[in-house]
């Protein structure tokens, strides 16, 4: 899977996954964004910066728009698949700031910079955006999506190492996969 060295390799110590199937690539990325999240959390947990941004989010949303066309996909599409993805962003802060609050022993004791973490996030927006055209044609196709996103759902699942809280995330943030391309 053509997994961009700045994504996967650069969180995790242990480099690329490769959920498999041929929505594994997209899969891949949509986790890594999850994880991405946890730094995001750290970089905002016992500070004034809220989970939910508004005004960021519409920057992400507006980045999203721009580039969808280019890459011959519906911008509303595209733009539902990315809402999804920040919905579930916001579902892995909420449960992360609880844990901490609850079991502070366990809350981050360095805290990482959002700027830089955005960025990292701008460059998955244009990785993303790249495997969702890649993959118009098994997404147009209810039942085979189906099959390979529960494919490489699960099997990332387990080659990360989900917990709960991720999973969860996980569900929320491929909720549109099979869908968005069937109209
Ligand atoms: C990730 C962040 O937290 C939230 C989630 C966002 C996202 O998933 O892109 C954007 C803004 C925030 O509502 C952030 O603040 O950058």
């Amino acid at each position: 899977a053509e997994v961009p060295q700045t994504s996967l390799s650069s969180i995790s110590a242990l480099g690329p996954h490769e959920s498999f199937g041929r929505l594994g690539p997209l899969t891949d990325l949509v986790i890594e964004r999850l994880l991405v999240s946890d730094d995001v959390a750290a970089s905002k947990f016992g500070t004034d910066s809220p989970i939910e941004n508004p005004v960021r989010e519409q920057q992400v949303l507006d980045q999203v728009r721009a580039q969808a066309d280019a890459l011959g996909l519906d911008p509303d599409d595209a733009v539902a698949f990315f809402r999804d993805q920040i919905t579930a962003s916001k579902e892995v802060q909420t449960g992360l700031f609880a844990r901490w609050t609850a079991h502070p022993d366990q809350a981050p004791t360095t805290r990482p910079d959002l700027e830089q973490i955005r960025l990292r996030l701008d460059q998955l927006t244009t990785a993303l955006l790249q495997q969702l055209a890649a993959t118009v044609d098994v997404r147009d196709k209810p039942i085979a999506c189906t099959v390979h996103l529960a494919l490489a759902v699960g099997s990332g699942t387990v080659l990360e190492g989900l917990n709960t809280l991720h999973r969860q995330a996980l569900g929320t943030a491929v909720r549109s996969v099979c869908t968005a391309a069937a109209r």
